[in-house]
């Protein structure tokens, strides 16, 4: 099988700082994968380094079969085009001074691509009626427009090189409540059409219930666990997976009533200088002496793995409710 993205044992330090310390996940072509785990834990320091405006520490990023890690600025450039990334903030990622229209057409440009200006100018009306905007709307600067409408701009900018894979980095969370389910809603729509493959970085795991394949939680720097939404939905392996979905925000009063938070207590640890085993123990209410002796290693659980002394390979699973509640 081909994948669309394959990370493999990716690490990225800023200095002391462990960012990132060996994350492997692999995205088959067309899947949408979220990456969930609280704010520092690291997600978007892999979205950066997959479409290289970082250059990990070790690692490897392979898109479509050519490893992206190693390349220097030039050899990069045919490879741009493969993979975008659409930021949280559009305010912040949207050159003020541009056009829409030049900012939208911009990648094209910088591909080194020839391609005419008359067909420079059909892509950029093309894209932005994808994302439905009007085409007048080329002819403003970003900050004439809504958060919303700015964030559809990011997102026909990211797809006008027909990238294999998106990279959405919290997409949604920068923009009003009113219009977060419509631009997931267009996500989710282009995805559908146009097949791209996504790893959609996220805090909020009820964000990703219906746009998700595959889940990969991470913490701390590492992932704890991955799987199929519906096993990680239905039956997470993981306490830190059970904690996360606790405290996720869910629509259906029935099931909310079901998921009494479960606290975590203290906030992350630090990413200097992470607890020794398994990082989560500090916060995780069933930990015992080997999660601080021993790094769990990855054990499969139906169709996804995690780490944790406490998951089985015959499929035995913790359940931190029930300590909790004991
Ligand atoms: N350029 C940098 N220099 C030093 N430390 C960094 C840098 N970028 C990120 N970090 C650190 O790396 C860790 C992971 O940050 P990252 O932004 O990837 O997390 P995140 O899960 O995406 O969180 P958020 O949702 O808040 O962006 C944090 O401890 C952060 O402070």
């Amino acid at each position: 099988m081909t994948y669309a993205l394959e990370i493999e044992d990716l690490t990225m330090h800023f200095g002391p700082v462990r960012a990132v310390d060996g994350v492997s996940l692999r995205i088959p072509r067309g899947g949408v994968t979220a990456l969930v785990g609280e704010s520092g834990s690291g997600k978007s320091t892999v979205g950066r380094c997959v479409v290289r405006l970082l250059k990990p520490t070790s690692g490897t990023v392979t898109i479509g079969g050519v490893d992206v890690t190693r390349l220097t600025r030039r050899q990069l450039r045919p490879h741009r085009s493969r993979s975008s990334i659409v930021f949280q903030d559009p305010a912040g990622s949207l050159d003020p001074r541009m056009l829409v229209g030049d900012v939208v057409g911009e990648p094209l440009r910088l591909s080194g691509e020839r391609i005419s200006r008359r067909d420079r100018q059909q892509r950029v009306d093309r894209a932005l009626g994808q994302v439905g905007l009007r085409q007048e709307v080329a002819r403003r600067y970003p900050h004439e427009l809504s958060g919303g409408q700015r964030q559809r701009v990011s997102i026909a900018r990211a797809l006008i090189s027909s990238p294999s894979l998106l990279i959405a980095d919290e997409p949604t969370s920068a923009l009003d409540v009113s219009v977060q389910a419509s631009v997931l809603n267009l996500l989710a729509d282009l995805q559908r059409d146009i097949g791209f493959a996504c790893l959609f970085i996220t805090h909020n795991l009820s964000a990703v219930e219906y746009l998700a394949d595959e889940i990969a939680v991470m913490y701390l720097g590492q992932l704890v666990e991955t799987g199929s939404r519906e096993q990680i939905f239905a039956r997470p392996a993981h306490p830190y997976t059970q904690a996360l979905l606790a405290a996720a925000p869910v629509a259906d009063p029935v099931r909310q009533r079901a998921r009494e938070p479960i606290l975590l207590g203290d906030d992350l640890p630090s990413a200097l200088d992470p607890p020794s085993g398994c990082r989560f123990r500090t916060r995780c209410p069933l930990a015992f002496d080997k999660c601080a002796a021993e790094v769990p290693p990855q054990v499969k659980i139906g169709d996804g793995e995690a780490a944790c002394h406490l998951v089985g390979a015959d499929g035995t699973r913790p359940d931190v409710r029930e300590r909790v509640t004991k």
